[in-house]
């Protein structure tokens, strides 16, 4: 790949690497945000399938599916964020919470 000097001047090699791993470490302290809470909602999740385990409740709601998906569309449209990729990547953390559900339900019984 041809490299080209950026506007402000001449970078070298290093400093082009340099400033790509500083932007790596906010990337990987993302990444870990992300996943510390995706580990803290799936804790939540189970806490909700063992109560409808519990007292017989389905493993899916698809009125609260709806809300959420409106709720984080929003969300994602004033972030900037595309909303569909918002709604695809949480009907699949939901896919994953429902099976988990259907587990619980089946261990219920
Ligand atoms: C966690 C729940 O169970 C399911 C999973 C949901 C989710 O992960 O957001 C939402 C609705 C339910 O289909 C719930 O009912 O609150």
């Amino acid at each position: 790949m041809e490299s080209q000097a950026p506007a402000g001047g001449f970078d070298s090699n290093a400093d082009v690497y340099e400033r790509l791993e500083s932007i790596r470490q906010s990337i990987d302290n993302i990444d870990a945000a992300v996943i510390h809470m995706l580990a803290e909602r799936f804790k939540f999740t189970q806490t909700v399938g063992r109560l409808k385990a519990e007292y017989g409740l389905p493993p899916a709601d698809l009125d609260r599916e709806a809300r959420q998906i409106k709720r984080l569309r929003g969300l994602a449209e004033e972030s900037h964020l595309d909303p569909a990729f918002a709604e695809k990547f949480l009907n699949f953390i939901i896919a994953e919470v429902i099976h988990h559900h259907e587990r619980l339900a089946a261990d219920a019984e």
